[in-house]
């Protein structure tokens, strides 16, 4: 459907006003779970958040925030930012990247696209080089999706394949990278026993290497880009197994964050730079933390460091990670496409939006709102404000990031009276969280309430309407379970922290001077999940969603 076809005027809400000041809060990684000492949320000192709960019991609910209700392969995965603010901005559920990986390669799909014929092209003379996150976290990439298109890949005539490792730690547990590592090179020992000339070349721990996102700190690109590209690093290993295992020891750094490292042959030369004439594919299907190195491989102008070589390849990603960019140009599966969101509706009819984060999760609110495209959709109608985020540090040093000063800036937004919707996401239970430092992620939890009480406090003075939600959990339960939902414990007795993502439900609260007394959640949709936010948050604007987006989780009850 081209853009002019589209009808973008939404019907007006039968009972609901227009022209209030509606704040979406969307509190990164607070999921609901029961009280125990491993969850944050519940250990922290939370009054307001506490008094949404305890609250009016039909302005409080849960949602589902991971799975199949925001268009992951199953329920056994757990929810993420970039799935969960999809879902939130386009009020419908997409088959996201994963899915639409997992069947290109078990259709065989994948292998007949453009994107694969380009790289194909270099198949000849040249090396194929896989870049990404090596694990089965299933949030950036997918270890068995890797080692499907190694298969792939040399069956369609990849001769030479170098791979570069990024070490998890986040998605997964800890420690988990050296059997990653290990399932990997048994799968590259097959391939050479076939006649493939098949490595990998270099490493690097995902946070201090290659994975930054939103250009928060261009230093982790170069130092990936040193290793992959010039083959240069401060850590010099014959095989990747020794290096993650060394490294860990003798650095003391997680698997988040193990220095850069080269493989190097008996010679001490690296084994795998990229050199004109190779090709490459960055094997993640997620965008936010691609894209940079995306940029680095492509543009042939660029200034963000100093590149030294830039060589002639053919780059593919696993998706197309910027739709707006259009970048890279070349990808093996296209990615959902994501049209007519929330934001672009409401732009459209009168709804004027800020937006706002820090660095770090400024494109959760942005850009995966908006459907995986960046940019504004009318500059008239909309702002968006970077607080520039803390680089080069843990935040478990730093737990109230930039909690306060998202919340003033959100504040300031909606008592200036132009704005009718303002939407910030507040990150501290995620990014600490993912530190699995306990102590620090109560502290982030107290942060987080001190910032939604703020902005409630804003609300209230002109007279608004808040919906506070979340985008999946983490900071609820910072420990690994059994199956009976017990700690595991290693074998010195402590227990396993738990760095990632979880699959609970998160909380949504409504309220606010300006929300009709009527207003209350239906009861007839229990299952309810991200993607029926949008249709509610266009009825609290006065409109009436589109028919195909997920139905509206409220009623509003004549009284
Ligand atoms: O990229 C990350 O930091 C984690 O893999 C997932 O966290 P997010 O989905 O909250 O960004
Ligand atoms: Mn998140
Ligand atoms: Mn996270």
């Amino acid at each position: 459907m081209g853009s002019s076809e589209i009808g973008w005027k939404l019907e007006d809400h039968p009972k609901l006003p227009k022209g209030k000041v509606v704040a979406v809060v969307v509190l990164d990684g607070w999921g609901e779970a029961s009280p125990n000492p491993y969850n944050c949320i519940h250990v922290a000192d939370t009054p307001t958040m506490d008094s949404l709960k305890k609250g009016v019991p039909e302005r409080w609910r849960l949602v589902r925030a991971h799975g199949t209700a925001v268009g992951l392969p199953s329920d056994d995965d757990m929810g993420n930012s970039e799935v969960g603010h999809n879902a939130l901005g386009a009020g419908r559920i997409y088959a996201q990247g994963a899915k639409l990986v997992d069947s290109a390669l078990a259709s065989g799909k994948i292998y007949e696209g453009e994107g694969f014929k380009y790289i194909k092209e270099c198949f000849e003379d040249g090396t194929l080089h896989l870049i990404g996150l090596l694990s089965d976290g299933g949030v950036h990439s997918r270890l068995d999706q890797l080692q499907s298109l190694l298969k792939g890949a040399s069956e369609h005539g990849a001769k030479r394949i170098r791979v570069h490792i990024l070490t998890d730690g986040r998605d997964v547990l800890d420690g988990t990278s050296v059997g990653f590592v290990e399932t990997l090179e048994d799968d590259l020992a097959k391939l050479r026993e076939k006649g493939v000339d098949a490595k990998i070349a270099s490493g690097g721990g995902r946070m201090n290497v290659t994975m930054d996102r939103y250009e928060n700190d261009w230093g982790v690109v170069k130092r990936g880009w040193d290793a992959q590209v010039l083959g240069e690093a401060p850590y010099k290993f014959r095989n990747a197994v020794e290096a993650v295992k060394k490294l860990r020891e003798e650095t003391k750094a997680n698997d988040q964050y193990l220095p850069p490292f080269v493989i190097v042959d008996e010679n001490g030369m690296a084994v795998g730079p990229i050199l004109d004439g190779d090709a490459v594919v960055t094997f993640n299907f997620r965008a936010d933390r691609m894209v940079m190195l995306a940029k680095a491989l492509e543009y042939e102008d660029f200034d963000k460091f100093d590149r030294v070589r830039f060589p002639k390849i053919h780059y593919a990603g696993m998706l197309q990670y910027d739709g707006e960019l259009k970048l890279p140009r070349y990808y093996l599966v296209s990615p959902p496409e994501i049209e007519r969101t929330s934001g672009e509706y409401l732009a459209y009819n009168g709804v004027r939006t800020f937006a706002c984060s820090e660095t770090v999760k400024f494109g959760h609110v942005t850009f995966f709102w908006n459907g995986n495209r960046s940019g504004y959709f009318n500059q008239e109608m909309e702002e968006y404000v970077e607080i520039p985020s803390d680089s080069g540090i843990t935040f478990n040093v730093q737990p109230k990031m930039k909690a306060l000063e998202i919340a003033e800036k959100a504040r300031d937004a909606i008592l200036s009276g132009k704005f009718h919707e303002v939407r910030v996401n507040l990150p501290n239970g995620d990014m600490v969280g993912h530190t699995g430092d306990i102590e620090a992620t109560v502290v982030a939890c107290k942060t987080t309430d001190d910032a939604v009480k703020m902005i409630l406090d804003a609300i209230e003075q002109v007279s608004g309407i808040y919906v506070i939600t979340a985008d999946h959990g983490n900071a609820e339960d910072m420990v690994k379970r059994d199956k009976k939902g017990e700690p595991i414990l290693d074998k010195n007795g402590n227990v396993q922290i738990l760095t990632s993502h979880t699959l609970q439900p998160v909380p949504l609260a409504i309220g606010g001077p300006g929300l009709l007394p009527g207003v209350k959640f239906r009861k007839d949709v229990p299952d309810g999940g991200l993607a029926n936010v949008a249709a509610m948050v266009m009825n609290l604007h006065g409109f009436e969603a589109p028919n195909d987006y997920e139905p509206t989780l409220i009623e509003v009850a004549d009284n």
